[in-house]
């Protein structure tokens, strides 16, 4: 579903962004846009969140950094393209945090190997509307937002000399194995993912319990939830 309104595009989303206003500004036009597919849900605006967006590209930001954006490919678990280009932004302390965390997996021969960073709201809603009820563990509630939405999540994984490294799942994978304590998976593989683990967590993100590839910024909350379409984001 693209459902992008033409005068949205330029003048309301980048003056919402400057403003540090996207969640509320854009409120009024997701509703809208939800009311023709299907249930209508309003894009929730979280009033403690004060700071002011600053999304940053990451390619931009740090070129050693890799990139496998399945959302902008149909190789993810909706099986169809969710992003007409495949790009990653993310808040700018979020990005700062991950060069840091680059530069610990160079000095052990590895580097990062980004799948996603923001994430539209509309993004988080479709996945949870196409999400059957027993997988939804593993999707935001758009209800309450994605730390996506905000620019304050990534997910990712390691590579070596550009090679995938083995981590206990497939990313996205909707199971058990995907879980951070999950002990059956090879040793190897445990071991890839315990070590991404111990340099984010001591950048400063969070680890998610059920998902190994997922991590927020400790500090998510300040940043509102916003609907900005990936093209149309307004990155340093
Ligand atoms: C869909 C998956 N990659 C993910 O990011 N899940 C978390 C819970 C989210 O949607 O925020
Ligand atoms: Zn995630």
């Amino acid at each position: 579903m693209h459902c992008y309104p033409a005068a949205a595009k330029i003048g309301l989303t980048r003056r919402a962004m400057l403003r540090g206003i996207g969640g509320a500004a854009l409120t009024g036009l997701v509703a809208g846009c939800a009311g023709r597919g299907g249930a209508s849900l309003a894009m929730p605006v979280d009033p403690a969140a004060t700071a002011r967006p600053d999304l940053v590209d990451l390619a931009r930001f740090d070129p050693r950094l890799r990139f496998d954006i399945r959302y902008a490919t149909p190789a993810n678990f909706m099986g169809r393209v969710l992003y007409p280009l495949p790009r990653a932004v993310a808040q700018r302390p979020v990005a700062e945090a991950l060069v840091r965390v680059q530069t610990h997996a160079e000095a052990a021969g590895y580097g990062l190997l980004i799948f996603d960073a923001y994430r539209p709201w509309r993004i988080t809603k479709m996945m949870w509307d196409e999400t059957p009820p027993d997988k939804r563990e593993f999707v935001a509630d758009p209800a309450s937002g994605s730390r996506h939405n905000r620019g304050c999540s990534l997910d990712l994984s390691l590579h070596r000399d550009g090679a995938e490294v083995a981590m206990p799942s497939p990313y996205d994978d909707f199971t058990p194995a995907a879980y951070r304590s999950n002990t059956a998976a090879p040793p190897e593989a445990l071991a890839a993912s315990r070590m991404l683990e111990g340099w984010m967590v001591a950048e400063g993100f969070v680890p998610l319990a059920n998902e190994w590839w997922h991590y927020d910024w400790a500090d998510w909350r300040l940043y509102p939830i916003m609907d900005v379409p990936l093209e149309d984001v307004t990155a340093g």
